[in-house]
């Protein structure tokens, strides 16, 4: 007979199962679409959660613990299988496709030598309306190849031009030709549906696509109150970078009358050195330096790159301009010369400034340990990079990567480095990754040594999450590091998901973000020298 306590009791045992094949297997997080910013559904998780926790109370039945191993082992094996279907499936697909586009080629090619006139698809003028209509009509009427050139309007903007040779014959297809079907574009963004900024970007007069502005220009900063309060950091233990402080503090404070901050340990070293440097100001703990962003109008840097990327990893959110100045054997982000800081700061204070928006990325790891997803460590935002390595394993790196809620690869090697664009001249160009201009939004993928010899380096959209999981079945465990610091440890099961952080690193340009990142390339990494080729031979 039916027993509704059997059955309460059958359902504890299905969601245990759940959660416990979720803790066996790498493949469940791909069932667990990402909501908002990336994290599961809490409500399903947390009951799942609690009825395992029920079941687990109950006095264990060796029985039901090897049915679950079995369970999930089996789970595991249908999980591969139905990937390796997925993947057969697509490379299928593709191939048709292309087999598709030879076939209509050749046919298109074949009518063009019986002379025959082709029809335009979609003729989306947005001038010209009545005069194309004409053109279609008569371009059902046999025409010399010749005249084909003035029968469209690719003179205004995208201008869809397909050839449909095929199907010059069919008259249904003639209405089709002439009749355009309108549509709209939306920005799917986290369900946000105003979309209110496309249109600075995609202009959709009568249908036609046509980019109005690009998405990412040289911005400009210009004060609209003279800054005042200005923070400085400094590289340690360097003693040019010590003296240029020490002059700088003074300038800016007798000279141009600014509230100057700087680290305690470097109002320490400037009070050592004369006691009227009273007057800088410091912070004594973590709250005071997560107020900082609302003292200080812009921070200035006095070192290398590493100093930078250390400026930005004090504040973790919005972040003021930051002025670098080059005291260090590279500068790839520090275009300021210290010799000329006077003038240099006396035309950022006056403005206008060319600015760089520096894109950071956004890591949370969340631990497998951890009861629900939302219990994660606090976010590290970096400047240049998150790299996951095998750290001192002697194993290859296994990582299991998605994008969105997609598969992207398996990383078999010593790792992986997601780069923001500014990283892109850092350890990613060391790894095989492209270099990228820094305004240019996305996320560079980049495997450091894998064990393949088919794996490039990949550039994703700025718009995605992008996760990163340490299998179960790996044999070691993997490090995470950020910009190159703060290592920590990820377990199998364990995951660092990462994304572009609502608030960039304004940096300030010496001359503008494309000459700067030209300039860079060039003088700090000779960048395509070659001597050039002579030329002493008869001209034709
Ligand atoms: N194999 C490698 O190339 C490798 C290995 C480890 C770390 N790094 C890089 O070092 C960075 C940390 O820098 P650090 O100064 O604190 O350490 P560091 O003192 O070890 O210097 C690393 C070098 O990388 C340069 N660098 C840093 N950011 C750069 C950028 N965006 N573009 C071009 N060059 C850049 C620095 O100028 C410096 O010469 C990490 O974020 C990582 O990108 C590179
Ligand atoms: N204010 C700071 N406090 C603590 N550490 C800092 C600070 N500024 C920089 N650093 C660290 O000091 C190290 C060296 O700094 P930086 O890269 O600026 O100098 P560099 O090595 O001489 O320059 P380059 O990288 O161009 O050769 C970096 O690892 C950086 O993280």
């Amino acid at each position: 007979m039916f027993n509704p306590e059997d059955q309460v009791t059958a359902d504890k045992v299905n969601d245990a199962a759940c959660t416990h094949s979720r803790r066996t297997t790498t493949k469940v997080p791909l069932s667990q679409p990402f909501v908002g910013n990336g994290f599961p559904d809490l409500v399903t998780a947390l009951d799942s959660e609690k009825a395992a926790h029920e079941f687990l109370q109950q006095p264990p039945v060796r029985a039901v613990d090897d049915h679950l191993i079995e369970f999930s082992e089996a789970m595991r094996t249908v999980a591969k299988a139905l990937r390796r279907v997925a993947e057969g499936k697509a490379a299928a697909q593709e191939e048709a496709a292309e087999w598709k586009r030879k076939y209509e080629l050749e046919r298109a090619h074949n009518l063009r030598l019986n002379h025959i006139a082709p029809v335009a698809e979609v003729c989306h003028c947005t001038s010209d309306n009545d005069k194309c209509v004409n053109q279609l009509d008569q371009s059902m009427v046999p025409n010399p190849v010749s005249d084909q050139s003035d029968r469209c309007c690719g003179k205004h903007g995208i201008c869809s031009h397909e050839i449909l040779g095929d199907e010059v014959a069919e008259p249904i297809e003639r209405t089709l030709a002439a009749k355009k079907a309108s549509f709209r574009l939306a920005w799917g963004c986290n369900g946000e549906k105003s979309g209110q900024h496309k249109h600075e970007i995609v202009s959709f007069e009568k249908g036609n696509i046509t980019t109005a502005e690009r998405s990412s220009k040289q911005i400009l900063l210009k004060w609209e109150s003279q800054p005042k309060n200005v923070l400085i950091l400094t590289k340690p233990n360097s003693k040019s970078v010590r003296a240029l402080c020490a002059a700088m503090v003074r300038w800016l404070k007798e000279e141009r009358s600014m509230n100057v901050f700087v680290e305690p340990r470097v109002k320490i070293e400037l009070v050592t050195e004369a006691l009227d440097y009273n007057f800088v100001q410091t912070w004594e703990d973590d709250d005071e330096i997560r107020l900082l962003h609302t003292k200080v109008d812009l921070v200035i840097t006095l070192g290398g790159d590493g100093t930078v990327l250390w400026a930005a990893s004090m504040f973790k959110g919005p972040v003021p301009p930051v002025i670098s100045f080059s005291l260090g054997s590279l500068g790839f982000m520090t275009p300021f010369h210290s010799e000329h800081y006077r003038d240099s700061l006396d035309s950022i204070f006056k403005g206008p400034i060319s600015i760089t928006l520096r894109n950071r990325l956004q890591c949370h790891v969340i631990r497998d340990a951890a009861k629900n997803e939302l219990e994660t460590e606090d976010p590290i935002l970096v400047l240049n990079e998150v790299t996951i390595d095998r750290g001192i394993s002697s194993y290859l790196t296994y990582l299991e990567c998605y994008c969105d809620n997609s598969f992207v690869t398996c990383v078999q090697g010593d790792g992986l480095i997601l780069s923001t664009t500014s990283g892109s001249t850092a350890y990613s160009l060391a790894a095989g990754g492209s270099m990228v201009h820094p305004q240019v939004p996305g996320i560079l993928f980049t495997p450091i040594c894998p064990h393949s010899l088919s794996f490039r380096p990949l550039i994703l959209p700025e718009y995605v999450a992008i996760r990163v999981q340490v299998p179960f079945n790996s044999r070691g465990q993997a490090w995470a590091s950020f910009d190159g610091k703060d290592r920590k440890q990820l377990a199998p099961g364990d995951a660092l998901i990462c994304s572009i952080a609502p608030w960039p690193v304004p940096t300030a340009c010496q001359v503008d973000s494309t000459n700067d990142f030209l300039r860079s390339i060039h003088e700090g990494l000779h960048w395509n020298l070659r001597k050039s080729q002579s030329f002493d031979g008869p001209r034709d």
